[in-house]
């Protein structure tokens, strides 16, 4: 029966093209099974696929039976375990006996991971899994809002509204953006209460793009995108500020903009945000942004420079007590960019094991930093590798953890900045690989404990943030904890809780008008220069002893990035 070696073939070739799952059936004429089984049995496979391969990989079946591949065996489980039917082979197939032999132990895993995320029953969580998909899906259909940031740089929302919106009806909520009078010549606006000074306007609001546009009076900025220098808070006691991936300046020219306002009636600001982007072109437009928004008098642009190149104990630092850090991501959360509407996972090819085990089943060394469920050897070997040599579609899950070997590094640098305090890290990302699990790695990295790093508690947050109510994942909280910090430690519960209380998330097609994104604040006591900041910390947390691997996926930065 072809089905299921058709059914692997879609799933790789969507896993390695990026194309949907109906795409990739519809784009070729001549299979043999039925295109609309062979799209359900995919989609479904893929749907449970980041479940099924831990499965699978936890059973080592692939080790074991050989003539499976990842993607074989994902589709085989898929209908061994979750469909009614079963595998639609008779039970002397090579294939449906390869799977049988290990029923015990493939239901004992499937069981394993459905509690391990918290679930009661299958059912509940195949509800779940839809629900996912439905809620990404639903982006698609969403009805867009345009985001106007108030450039208090150079005006005010006050004037803004009596200039360029002043023939504009204030509406009391977001959802009342829609709902259009079709007598009132007059398009509506809301002011938002979550972020002072921002706008929401329709998609198709000519008046976002005025004559204030161009002069820089307002920018168009996504609401999500405007939380990390708004968590950030810097007043004019807490001295200067690091924006660590600047480009093309949006968050740069927020943090200015607080800056600015909340220096009025002082003489002059005397306190700086420098502006530090690694590439070339795009440090040019973060200075021609910078200039246009009039924020060159508070942003000092640090143009081709490595952050992670940035010395923490350099004297020129030595009043930055604020970073804010958005590096390079997968853009998962960007509205427009989705291309499948659930992350399609396949199991490692019967070689890697689970993440306590070696592969030779001796107990895996446990710093408390740097594990992805890789060694450092395998991290190594995955850079040399090219991403088309991953012949078992792993290339996307391989990105994310190199993505968030990336990150991290980033997040660490900035704990060593000897007088910092005060950190915010986000990404337009909606996978926890990028997100809470950096979070949780950074907490209990080296840097953090010894300089006293926390994160931001939402109690202690903004008050628009602190209200804000899409808080980070606890599951997500919960299983980075198991995989990067000490299990027996059971009093770390609440504080994972908190953790994920303290982190935000938006998401997109939820209605509130936002693309997907990630931020987690972290503070840590103590203003003054940190003693113990040695200069061999600076050079671990430095990029001189470690892979570029950001150099290998070009990230993504929010919707506003093309339109500078
Ligand atoms: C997501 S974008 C930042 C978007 C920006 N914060 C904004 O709101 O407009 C990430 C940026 O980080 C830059 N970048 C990546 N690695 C870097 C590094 N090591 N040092 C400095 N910049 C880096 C990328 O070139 C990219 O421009």
């Amino acid at each position: 029966m072809a089905l299921y070696h058709e059914a692997a073939e879609v799933i790789n070739t969507a896993a390695q093209s990026g194309e949907s799952i109906k795409a990739t059936v519809f784009s070729k004429k001549s299979w043999k099974s039925d295109a609309k089984t062979l799209v359900a049995l995919s989609i479904e496979a893929g749907r449970w696929s980041e479940i099924l391969s831990e499965v699978i990989e936890k059973s080592e079946l692939l080790k074991v039976e050989k003539q499976l591949t990842p993607a074989l065996g994902l589709v085989l489980l898929h209908d061994f375990l979750l469909s009614k039917k079963g595998i639609v082979l008779s039970e002397s197939h090579g294939l449906h006996a390869a799977i049988r032999r290990h029923r015990a132990r493939l239901q004992a895993e499937l069981t394993k991971e459905r509690l391990r995320r918290g679930f009661q029953s299958v059912d509940v969580l195949r509800d779940h899994l839809k629900g996912q998909t439905k809620d990404i899906a639903g982006a698609q259909s969403e009805r867009r809002v345009r985001w106007v940031r108030v450039n208090v740089l150079k005006t005010s929302l006050l004037d803004q509204l009596q200039s360029t919106f002043s023939k504009h009806r204030k509406v009391p909520s977001l959802s009342d953006l829609w709902k259009c009078d079709s007598l009132s010549a007059s398009k509506p606006i809301y002011v938002d209460d979550n972020i002072p000074n921002l706008l929401a306007l329709q998609l198709d609001d000519a008046a976002a793009f005025s004559q204030a546009y161009r002069d820089g009076d307002i920018i168009l900025q996504d609401k999500a995108s405007c939380f990390p220098a708004y968590l950030l808070d810097p007043n004019l006691d807490s001295g200067d500020v690091i924006d660590a991936c600047a480009a093309p300046g949006n968050k740069t020219t927020h943090l200015a903009a607080i800056m600015a306002e909340r220096s009025v009636g002082h003489a002059s600001i005397s306190n700086h945000v420098f502006a530090c982007e690694k590439d070339v072109v795009r440090s040019h437009t973060l200075k021609q942004m910078c200039q246009k928004a009039g924020a060159l008098s508070v942003v000092r642009v640090l143009g081709k420079q490595d952050f992670t190149k940035l010395r923490p104990n350099d004297r020129k630092f030595s009043k930055v007590t604020g970073l804010l850090l958005d590096p390079s991501c997968s853009g998962s959360g960007i509205v427009g960019r989705e291309k499948d509407v659930f992350l399609l996972k396949l199991p490692r090819s019967g070689t890697i094991v689970n993440n306590n085990l070696t592969s030779r089943g001796t107990k895996r060394k446990r710093n408390g930093q740097g594990q992805t469920g890789h060694s450092q050897q395998d991290i190594g070997t995955i850079e040399e590798v090219p991403l088309d040599a991953y012949g078992d579609g792993v290339a996307l899950q391989k990105r994310l953890d190199n993505l968030a070997e990336f990150q991290l590094r980033i997040l660490k640098h900035a704990m060593s900045f000897a007088a910092a305090n005060r950190i915010t890290y986000s990404t337009c990302s909606v996978h926890a690989t990028e997100n809470e699990d950096v979070v949780i790695r950074a907490l209990r990295s080296d840097v953090a404990k010894r300089r006293g790093w926390r994160v931001l508690l939402r109690q202690d947050q903004v008050e628009g943030l602190r209200k804000w109510s899409r808080r980070g994942e606890l599951q997500a909280c919960e299983a980075a904890e198991e995989r990067y910090g000490n299990r027996s430690d059971h009093s770390r519960l609440q504080e994972r809780s908190e953790i994920a209380d303290a982190c935000l998330r938006c998401t997109k097609g939820s209605g509130e008008g936002t693309m997907g994104f990630f931020l987690c604040g972290f503070v840590r006591d103590g203003q003054n220069v940190d003693a113990t900041t040695s200069s061999t910390e600076e050079e671990s947390s430095s990029s001189t002893d470690q892979p570029a691997v950001e150099d290998e996926w070009d990230g993504f930065s929010d919707e506003t990035d093309q339109e500078t």
